[in-house]
């Protein structure tokens, strides 16, 4: 079970309408949203929006965390730089389930210039749907993990 339906969201500049339609879209179902931003349109850099969204979960202050950028990798590498955080890149729904179910992955990346807001909603429900199975995906997070020593 997640821990908290508190939720970071964070992005660069490229993702900062979608970042907001997401915002709006969670926010009604009952999630607990703290957008970090940015807020302006101006050229940033996603490394530093990366790291600021994934240490809210790797402290345990958010149980998930969902950034956006141009193509959701850059943004996605940073995050992941921080131990304890587990990104993926998703632009198809089945993909954003089995991060959860398979990968335990407690943040989503998406790629405002590859998927259209419709889509990205989608993504994100089913990302935020699924739970983790344990089991043997279990031994492999923790080889995962093992790898942040
Ligand atoms: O997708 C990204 C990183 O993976 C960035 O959003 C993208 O590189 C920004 O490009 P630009 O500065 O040309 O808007």
């Amino acid at each position: 079970m997640t821990a908290n339906k508190r939720i970071v969201l964070s992005s660069d500049h490229a993702a900062i309408e979608l970042r907001q339609s997401v915002a709006n879209h969670i926010a009604q179902q009952g999630w607990d949203v703290v957008d970090i931003g940015p807020t302006s349109p101006e050229s940033t850099h996603y490394p530093k929006h990366g790291k600021a969204a994934a240490q809210a979960v790797a402290s345990g202050d958010c149980s998930l965390g969902i950034v956006l950028c141009g193509t959701g990798q850059g943004i996605m590498m940073a995050a992941n730089k921080v131990p304890g955080i587990r990104c993926g890149v998703c632009s198809d729904a089945f993909s954003a389930r089995m991060i959860r179910q398979h990968n335990n992955a407690n943040m989503l990346s998406i790629g405002a210039r590859v998927v259209g807001e419709g889509l990205a909603l989608d993504i994100v429900d089913a990302f935020l749907g699924a739970e983790f199975e344990g089991g043997r995906h279990a031994t492999r997070v923790d080889m995962i993990e093992a790898q942040d020593d």
